[in-house]
């Protein structure tokens, strides 16, 4: 459901709205749009639903220490103050699931087609995986030294960033350079646009090249902090970055411990925008194992 919504969502971010009209007409991506929404409130207030029950039933004494507990904890504050409503409930929960979901998916996905296509990277890359893990599951002690890993992920990050743009909205009149801003009016700042300027990285700026990552982002950037910003930047940049890169990095490993990657003929390059950049036939690879004959 999410997933629909997110689509029609990013259909639909640029068409012009006109709010009388809306109430009187609504098109049927509207319509679509308003049932899924529907449909996912109606799925939070049955979990939530769940949890208080069991709180009610005695069967437990909280509603949990989980995010989800948290929450249903703050929506059942008796202090208005303090209280979250339903509609903020239902909107952190779907922020942190396709925040936290589908943004490391799709970077993952990108990362297994470019070791796919790279194979020298791959090597390396596990090389480096076995000379740390040897076939034992990832823990936190060696996934801090994974160095190669480290420059492959921003190197990807730059060119296939699940995040390619950073919504804000002009709280003030503001000058930038020539132009000025208005208030209230919404930009979006492209944040692929300075991954891939050529002023910035050079003239192999489309090139998939993590040795320039080999001494560390801020060397990349030439100490330019905003021309590397996949996670955003400033007091909304993403709340799970490290989480986001731990979770990458445990996946990969275990790949690599287990698979040779190769492209598939199958597959067809074609990145599109859906909220972020996609690959609009997914990603056909070919794996094969690295501990027997499959
Ligand atoms: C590769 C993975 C990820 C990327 C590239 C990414 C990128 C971003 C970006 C660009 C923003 C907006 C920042 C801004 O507007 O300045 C953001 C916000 C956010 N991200 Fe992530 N993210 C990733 C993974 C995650 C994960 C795993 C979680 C949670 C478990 C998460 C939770 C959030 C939340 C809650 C926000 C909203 C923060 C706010 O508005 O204050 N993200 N992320």
């Amino acid at each position: 459901m999410l997933n629909k919504l997110t689509i029609l969502v990013s259909q639909n971010i640029s068409k012009t709205k006109i709010p009388f009209i809306n109430k009187l007409w609504k098109s049927v991506e509207m319509l679509e749009s308003e049932k899924l929404e529907k449909g996912i409130q109606d799925y939070v207030m049955e979990m939530i639903k769940k949890r208080e029950d069991k709180v009610v039933s005695g069967e437990a004494d909280s509603f949990g220490n989980d995010f989800l507990g948290l929450l249903v904890n703050a929506y059942n504050d008796l202090d208005d103050k303090n209280r979250v409503s339903l509609e903020d409930l239902v909107g952190e929960c779907k922020t942190i699931y396709f925040a936290g979901q589908e943004t490391v998916n799709s970077l993952l996905a990108w990362i297994v087609l470019h070791l796919a296509i790279h194979g020298d990277w791959q090597e390396k890359a596990r090389r480096e995986v076995i000379d740390i893990f040897g076939n034992q599951n990832p823990h936190l002690e060696g996934i801090a030294k994974l160095k190669i890993m480290t420059m492959i992920i921003n190197e990807t990050l730059r060119l296939y960033g699940p995040s390619h743009g950073l919504p804000r909205t002009v709280a003030r009149e503001v000058q930038l350079g020539k132009l000025v801003l208005p208030a209230n009016i919404d930009v979006l700042s492209l944040n692929i646009g300075l991954h891939r300027d050529p002023h910035l990285w050079g003239d192999d700026v489309h090139h998939f090249k993590p040795e320039r990552f080999a001494e560390g982002i801020a060397k990349a950037t030439n100490y330019n902090a905003a021309a590397f910003c996949p996670f955003g930047i400033g007091p909304r940049s993403c709340v799970g970055m490290s989480f986001a890169t731990m979770e990458t990095k445990i996946a990969l490993s275990m790949i690599l411990q287990r698979y040779t990657i190769s492209l598939s003929p199958a597959y067809v390059h074609s990145p599109i925008s859906v909220l972020g950049i996609q690959p609009e036939h997914g990603i056909q690879v070919i794996l094969k194992s690295l501990h027997s004959n499959v």
